[in-house]
C-alpha cells in the first residue's frame, strides 16, 4: 500500500502552543441597548419588525404574469401592448389598450393639448380613459382637416375617412378610415400592414381566408402556445382545454404537456399533487381543509418567516475577519496529503489560474495569501478528486472549496441559472445548522459576485413557499439543511442530475446518527450521479476515524488533507479550566463575565433550558446576553446572532447549535458553562475565537462529578494539541484515581484521533457517534 501513498509535507510543524501574550483590553466594545429586565426585550420588539408574513400561495407565485387588458382592436399590433386580448404572450405588454380603429401612431404629440396620453375609444371628443370628455377646442376635423367638427360629423364624406394628412390604414388613402376603406372588407392593414395569419396585405387576421373561425391564428410564424404548431390561437388549439404551455411547455402541477395546472387531472397544490399546507392529496392549500396547525412537525411553534436576503451592498458583501497577528503561523504548518496520484498544492491563488473575477473577489475579501488547507484542497478540487479535509477551526475552509467549485463552473461555461419548476444544481452543500448554511451562502454570493454562478439558500423554520419561489428563479449552488433538502427534493422542486459536487461542511456531524441516514439518502438518490461523476468533498476540523470509514463509502479514491495538529484545538485559543460543581457555576460565571466587562463572549451550555435560564440570570445582572438554541423561533435565533455581531449585546448563550461553523468578527473569548461530552464538540466550540490568527481565550467550568469521567479525552486532547493540562485534570488521569489513559486509542475507543484511516490500516466499526444533543433538532 505504501507506493500509493504520496505525502506532500508543506514546512516544519508548528510547536505553537495556547499562551502568548494575552491582552484583556483587546476585545470589541459592544454597543450596549438601554438595560433592561427580562431576556432580550429590546430585542423581541427590534426581531418582530423583521418578521414577514407570506401567503401561502399556490405554484409559482412569485411569477404571476400580469393579466392583460382586453382589446376590442381586430389589429395584432406589430409591436404589442397591453390590451390585446390574445394567448400571444406578448413579451412586453406594458402599453395601455386602444380599443379605436386608429392606431394612430403619434397620438400624443399630434394633440398636445389631449388631456393625457390614455387610450381612446375612437371619433373626436370620445370619453377618454381618464373620464373627461375632449371638447375639439382648436383641432381640426380628422376627415376634412377643418376646425369646428369633429370627424363623424364631417359634411365632407360618409361615416369615415383619415382627417388631414393621415391615410386609410388598409389602403393607405386619404378620405376615410380603415374601416370604411372600399378595398378590402372589414379590417385588414394600413399601408404596408399585412394580416397577422397568412402575411398578405388587405385584411385583418380575423377575416383572414386562411384562418378558421375567426379570431384564431397565429400572425406571421408565431404558433400556438399549447400545441406549437402555426394557424391558430391556443385559444383554439384543438389539442386542449383550457390552457397550457407553448409548444414544449407543460403543466405545473404534473410535468405533462397538454393542459394548464388549473386543469390538471393530478389535483392537489404542489409538484407532487399535494396540498402545500397539510400536504395531504386532492386539494389546493386554498381549499384545506385542515386547521392551521400552530405546532410544527416536531411539536415547535410554527411562525411564517422570511428570512432577509443577503446584501447586495458589495461593502457589506466583503466584510469580513481580519486576519491577525498569527496569521503566518499557517506557514509553520505541517501540510498532509495522502491518497492516489496527489496533485501539487498550490502557494498563492494566482498560481492556481483561478478565473480573474474569482481573483478579484478573493482580493476584495482581503485573501492575501491561501491558507494550509486552501492550498491543498483548491488543488485537489481543481483535479477534479474526492476529498476529505481536516484542518483547524477559523483557517479557512469555506474558501477552499467555494473558491475551486466556482472555477470549475465558471470554466466550464456553466450557464447563469434561469427560471424552472425543476432546478438541477451543480454544486449542492449541505451543512449541519441554519445559521451556518446562512454564513456559507453568503460566503458563495461573495466569491460569485459579478458572475453569472448563482447560490440559493433553502434552510427550515422558514416559509416553504419562499424559498421554493427562489429556488425556482435559478440557481447553481445550492446551499441547505439536511430536513429541507430532503424535503424539496421529495417535492420534486430539484433534483440531482446536473449535480458535480456534493459538498459536506461539518462532515462529521452531517455523518453522525442525526444526519447519517439524511446524507445517505441523498448520496443513494437515484438521480444523483454515480461516484467518479459527481465529486464529493468533506470538510472539517474533527473527523473520527469510523466516520472516516463511513464517508469513505462515498467517494472514489479520495484524497485526505490535514493540517497541523489533525483534529486538535486551535492553537491560538489558550484554554483555561476551573473546577466548579453545578451548584456554583452561575456565581462563576457572573464573576468570569465582570471581568470581560463587554468583550464579545459566547457561553456555551447543554441544553436549551440551561440557555433560557442563564440568558435570563444574565440579563437581570444587567449583562447584555441573547440566546440562541432550538428551540427558539427562527426569526429570534437570527435575531439573537445579528444583535450579537452587531454588538447591542456583548453574550450570547447558545447550545451546540452555534458551536460549529459561525465565524463572528471580535469573539474573543468562549465560556464553556457546561462542557460537552463529545470531545470533538469542544474542538468546535472553543474555535469561534481565535479565527485566522487572531488570539482568543476559552473558560471552562469543569464538573468533576459530571466531567470527571471525560476527564481522559480532556487530557489527550489538551496534550496533542500542545495546550497546558491544567495540573487538577493530570492528576484525575495520574491514576492515583485509576483513570489511565490510552492517548493513541482510535477515536472509536475513547480516543482521539483525526488521520487518514486508510494509512494506519485502521478498521474502525461503523458505529457513529451519537449526537451530542438527542433532544435538539437543528435542522
Ligand atoms: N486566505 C485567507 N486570508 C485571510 N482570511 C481568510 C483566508 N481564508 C479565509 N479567511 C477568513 O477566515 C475566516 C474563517 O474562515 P472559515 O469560516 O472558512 O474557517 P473554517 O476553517 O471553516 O472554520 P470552522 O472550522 O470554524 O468552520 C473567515 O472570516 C474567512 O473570511
Amino acid at each position: 500500500m505504501g507506493d500509493d501513498w504520496d505525502e506532500v509535507i508543506c514546512s516544519a510543524p508548528s510547536q505553537s502552543s495556547a499562551g502568548g501574550s494575552w491582552n484583556n483590553n483587546n476585545n470589541q466594545t459592544g454597543i450596549k441597548p438601554p438595560a433592561g429586565r427580562g431576556r432580550g426585550a429590546a430585542a423581541l420588539a427590534s426581531q418582530m419588525n423583521s418578521v414577514k408574513i407570506s401567503s401561502d400561495d399556490e405554484w409559482g407565485a412569485g411569477v404571476k404574469a400580469v393579466k392583460p387588458v382586453p382589446s376590442s382592436n381586430g389589429w395584432d399590433a406589430p409591436a404589442p401592448k397591453a390590451g390585446n386580448s390574445s394567448d400571444w404572450g406578448a413579451p412586453a405588454s406594458t402599453a395601455p389598450a386602444s380599443s379605436g380603429g386608429w392606431n394612430a401612431p403619434e397620438s400624443t404629440s399630434q394633440f398636445k393639448n389631449d388631456f393625457d396620453d390614455q387610450p381612446r375609444g375612437g371619433g373626436w371628443g370620445s370619453t377618454g380613459a381618464s373620464g373627461l370628455k375632449s371638447t375639439g377646442g382648436g383641432r381640426p376635423c380628422h376627415k376634412c382637416g377643418e376646425e369646428g367638427h369633429m370627424a363623424r360629423e364631417c359634411p365632407k364624406g360618409g361615416g369615415g375617412g383619415g382627417g388631414g394628412s393621415r391615410a386609410c390604414h388598409k389602403c393607405g388613402e386619404e378620405g376615410h378610415f380603415s374601416r370604411e376603406c372600399p378595398q378590402a372588407g372589414g379590417g385588414g392593414g394600413s399601408g404596408p400592414r399585412t394580416c397577422h395569419k397568412c402575411g398578405e396585405e388587405g385584411h385583418f387576421s380575423r377575416e383572414c381566408p386562411q384562418g378558421g373561425g375567426g379570431g384564431g391564428g397565429g400572425g406571421g410564424s408565431r404558433a400556438c402556445h399549447k400545441c406549437g404548431e402555426e394557424g391558430h390561437f391556443s385559444r383554439e388549439c384543438p389539442q386542449g382545454g383550457g390552457g397550457g404551455g407553448s409548444g414544449p411547455r407543460t403543466c405545473h402541477k404534473c410535468g405533462e404537456e397538454g393542459h394548464m395546472s388549473r386543469d390538471c387531472p393530478q389535483g392537489g397544490g404542489g409538484g407532487d399533487g399535494k396540498c402545500f399546507k397539510c400536504h395531504e392529496a386532492g386539494h389546493t392549500s386554498k381549499d384545506c381543509p385542515n386547521p392551521f396547525s400552530e405546532l410544527t412537525e416536531d411539536g415547535k411553534p410554527r411562525e411564517q418567516y422570511i428570512p432577509e436576503a443577503v446584501t447586495c451592498d458589495e461593502k457589506e458583501l466583503f466584510k469580513g475577519i481580519v486576519c491577525g497577528e498569527r496569521f503566518n503561523n499557517f506557514d509553520k504548518v505541517v501540510l498532509q496529503v495522502t491518497g492516489k496520484d496527489v496533485p501539487q498544492y498550490i502557494t498563492s491563488f494566482e498560481e492556481a489560474g483561478l478565473r480573474p473575477l474569482l481573483l478579484q473577489n478573493i482580493k476584495n475579501s482581503g485573501y492575501i495569501k491561501p491558507t494550509p488547507v486552501q492550498k491543498a484542497s483548491i488543488a485537489v478540487i481543481l483535479a477534479k478528486r474526492d476529498l476529505i479535509a481536516c484542518a483547524v477551526t477559523g483557517s479557512g475552509k469555506t474558501a477552499a472549496y467555494l473558491v475551486p467549485v466556482m472555477n470549475i463552473l465558471l470554466e466550464q461555461g456553466v450557464a447563469g441559472a434561469s427560471h424552472g419548476m425543476l432546478q438541477k444544481p451543480e454544486v449542492v452543500i449541505v451543512a449541519p445548522t441554519r445559521e451556518l448554511a446562512i454564513q456559507i451562502h453568503r460566503e458563495a454570493c461573495k466569491f460569485s459576485y459579478n458572475s453569472v454562478l448563482k447560490s440559493v439558500i433553502i434552510y427550515g423554520g422558514t416559509v416553504v413557499n419562499h424559498q421554493r419561489t427562489n429556488l425556482q428563479a435559478g440557481c447553481n449552488i445550492l446551499v441547505a439543511t439536511a430536513g429541507r433538502l430532503k424535503d424539496f427534493l421529495d417535492r420534486g422542486i430539484f433534483d440531482f442530475t446536473a449535480v458535480r459536487f456534493l459538498i459536506l461542511d461539518e462532515a462529521d456531524r452531517m455523518l453522525d446518527m442525526g444526519f447519517g441516514p439524511d446524507i445517505e439518502k441523498m448520496v443513494n438518490h437515484p438521480t444523483m450521479p454515480p461516484k467518479g461523476i459527481r465529486r464529493v468533498c468533506m470538510f472539517s476540523a474533527t473527523f473520527p476515524d469510523e466516520v472516516q470509514a463511513l464517508a469513505a463509502t462515498y467517494m472514489e479514491d479520495y484524497i485526505f488533507v490535514t493540517t497541523g495538529i489533525v483534529g486538535g484545538t486551535n492553537p491560538d485559543v489558550e484554554q483555561l479550566f476551573f473546577q466548579c460543581s453545578k451548584r456554583d457555576k452561575r456565581a462563576k460565571l457572573m464573576e468570569v463575565l465582570q471581568d470581560l466587562g463587554d468583550a464579545k463572549t459566547i457561553v456555551f451550555v447543554d441544553s436549551k433550558k440551561t440557555a433560557d435560564f442563564v440568558a435570563a440570570f444574565l440579563c437581570n445582572n444587567n449583562l447584555q446576553s441573547t440566546s440562541i438554541h432550538g428551540d427558539r423561533l427562527q426569526s429570534q435565533r437570527e435575531q439573537a446572532l445579528r444583535d450579537f455581531k452587531n454588538g447591542v449585546r456583548n453574550i450570547l448563550v447558545a447550545t451546540n447549535v452555534a458551536a460549529r461553523g459561525l465565524d463572528i468578527a471580535g469573539v474573543n473569548y468562549v465560556v464553556n458553562y457546561d462542557l460537552p461530552t463529545d470531545i470533538e464538540e469542544y474542538v468546535h466550540r472553543v474555535g469561534r475565537t481565535g479565527r485566522v490568527g487572531n488570539i482568543g481565550k476559552s473558560i471552562s467550568f469543569f464538573d468533576d462529578e459530571k466531567d470527571g469521567p471525560n476527564v481522559g479525552k480532556f487530557v489527550s486532547l489538551l496534550t496533542k494539541s500542545n495546550a497546558d493540562v491544567p495540573p487538577f485534570m493530570q492528576a484525575m488521569v495520574s491514576g492515583v484515581s485509576g483513570m489511565g489513559y490510552d492517548f493513541s486509542a482510535p477515536s472509536s475507543q475513547g480516543g482521539f484521533a483525526s488521520r487518514d484511516v486508510r494509512r494506519f490500516g485502521d478498521k474502525p466499526g461503523m458505529a457513529a457517534a451519537l449526537p451530542t444533543e438527542a433532544e435538539e433538532s437543528w435542522d
